[in-house]
This record gives structure tokens, C-alpha cells and sequence, in this order.
């Protein structure tokens, strides 16, 4: 479902390609005359069942998965959101086969070279860049590769893609509340001055906009220990779980969510709401 023109006939056809575009155009402006969210989470689920159900290695279905990534930064960044989060690797991936873990963080490391790399997202979409989570979890070997990929990017100010790495939402607050803990120690702050915002101040991508959507693709319905703290403070935030394997999340899929959403906020605002969609 959702795909106006296989890939054989736009890879084949230049003419094809070209309508295809057109199309896609349509579509965003269609969008954009709506409200669009500001801030979306990915939970980007499903490549290792991509893989078993096509009969191809591993290491594809993930290939497919940055793949997928790559298309879908696209049309959240074509329509006007300010701020992607993506959940790249749980630290509960570290309990994956050393030879899983390894294809995983060598993918990443690529794929956020190619994103930083001027002549393409970084460029195109004044991105930046920031890898968000429990750095000290980073292997020695990937540090530079990911500073460089942040230095990179680090003058562009249109758009935000938070790429958490090595990251749950439990580490994260425990982080924050922790480094609340320091400042009190070092008599910056009073205990009785903490509150909400303090802690708020210390989790991740607090200079993001509130979240709006949160998208889990493959059909589990659960969030798996990602941005609780962020869902709850944004009482309007929308969770979709959608049954499309996320090599196959591409723009008709992403397209039917934003245009749904517009039409939740017409009807539904005020509370956090889930939404479900088939393939
Ligand atoms: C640039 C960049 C950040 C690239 C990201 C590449 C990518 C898509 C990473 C997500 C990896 C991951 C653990 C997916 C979950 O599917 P799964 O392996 O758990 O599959 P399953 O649900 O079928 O078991």
C-alpha cells in the first residue's frame, strides 16, 4: 500500500521519476496548509523481521532501515518540522550478538557521516547534528567519528536531529537527576529550590521544541523506555503505532500520519492520544 510508483519504474524511467516528484511536491503543500507538529520521535522498529520476510542478510534489513531514515528526514524537513528524534540504539542493544552490534554502530557511524557530509542533508536542510544520551557507553573507536559529525553540523540553526545513542528514557532522567544532585552539592542550588524545571533542564534535546508525535513502526505497541519524561510534558503529544515494518515507513506512510494528526488537533486537542494505522 502507499506507493504511487514502484521502485523499479522510478529507477528505470526518468519521466516516471519526474511525476513522482510532482506528486510528492502536491502532496507537502497539501500539508503544509495545515498545522505541522514541530518535534517528531521516531522508533524506528521492524528491520530484523524486513530482513527474514525478504529472505536477505541482516546487516540488509538495517541497511534498508538508514535507508528508510534518509527518505523520511526528508519529508518531515520538506514540511516544516524543526526537530527529529531518532531512538538509533537502546542500551538495551548492548545485549544483541557482538556481530549485530558491531554491523549497528559501523551503519550508524556511516550513515551520520553521509548526513553531515555539506553536500547533502547537512547543507540542504540546515540540520544540525547532536548525539544525545550516555556518551561514556560510546566505544573508543566510534568518539571521533561522532564529534566530527557534530562539529560538522554545528552552525546550522533551522533544524534539529537528535540521535539518541546510546540512550533510555530511565538513564536519562536518572542523568538529570543526578547532575540536580551536583549542582546542590556544589551549593549552586538549594533543595529546596528543586522542582519540575530543574529536571527538565538537564534531559536530553531540552532546547527541542515540546514533542508532538511519537511514531513506533512494526505493530509493538509499547514505548520501550524512550522519551516518557518528554511525552508527559507535552500534554498534547500524539503516539502512533503504525504495523509497517520500518524499512518500508517511507512518504505515503508519513504523509497519512501528518495529515491525520492535522485533523486530530482539530478534533482532539487538549490530551495525549494514540493512534493506530495498517499497512
Ligand atoms: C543514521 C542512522 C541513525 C541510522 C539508523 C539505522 C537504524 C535504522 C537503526 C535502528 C536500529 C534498530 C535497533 C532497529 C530496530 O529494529 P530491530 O533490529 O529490533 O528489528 P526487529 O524489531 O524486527 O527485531
Amino acid at each position: 500500500m502507499f506507493e504511487m510508483f514502484p521502485k523499479f519504474f522510478t529507477n528505470q524511467f526518468p519521466l516516471v521519476t519526474y511525476i513522482n516528484g510532482l506528486i510528492e511536491d502536491s502532496i507537502i503543500n497539501v500539508v503544509k496548509t495545515g498545522p505541522v507538529p514541530q518535534h517528531i520521535a521516531l522508533v524506528m522498529d521492524g528491520n530484523r523481521r524486513y530482513a527474514k520476510v525478504n529472505g536477505i542478510q541482516l546487516r540488509s534489513g538495517h541497511d534498508a532501515g538508514a535507508d528508510a531514515l534518509v527518505d523520511v528526514l526528508g519529508c518531515c524537513y520538506r514540511v516544516g518540522v524543526k526537530a527529529v528524534t531518532i531512538y538509533a540504539f537502546s542500551i538495551e542493544n548492548f545485549n544483541r550478538s557482538q556481530a549485530e552490534i558491531n554491523t549497528l554502530l559501523e551503519l550508524l557511524k556511516q550513515k551520520l557521516l553521509y548526513l553531515s557530509d555539506t553536500s547533502h542533508y547537512a547543507e540542504r536542510y540546515n540540520v544540525r547534528i547532536n548525539i544525545v544520551g550516555n556518551k561514556d557507553m560510546i566505544p573508543d573507536e566510534f568518539r571521533s567519528d561522532l564529534d566530527k559529525v557534530e562539529e560538522l553540523t554545528r552552525y546550522h540553526t533551522k533544524r534539529t536531529l537528535n540521535v539518541c545513542f546510546p540512550f533510555t528514557s530511565r538513564d536519562d532522567i536518572t542523568s538529570s537527576i543526578a547532575n540536580v544532585a551536583n549542582r546542590v552539592l556544589s551549593k549552586e542550588l538549594a533543595v529546596a529550590d528543586i522542582n519540575l524545571q530543574q529536571v527538565s533542564n538537564s534531559v536530553i534535546d531540552r532546547t527541542s521544541p515540546p514533542l508532538d508525535i511519537l511514531i513506533r513502526t512494526s505493530g509493538h505497541t509499547r514505548l520501550s523506555d524512550f522519551l516518557t519524561w518528554q511525552l508527559s510534558q507535552n500534554p498534547t503529544s500524539t503516539v502512533v503505532f503504525t504495523n509497517t515494518l520500518w524499512p518500508n515507513f517511507k512518504f505515503w506512510q508519513m504523509m497519512w500520519i501528518l495529515l491525520t494528526w492535522s485533523y486530530y488537533q482539530a478534533i482532539n486537542a487538549g490530551e495525549i492520544c494514540i493512534m493506530t494505522t495498517n499497512d
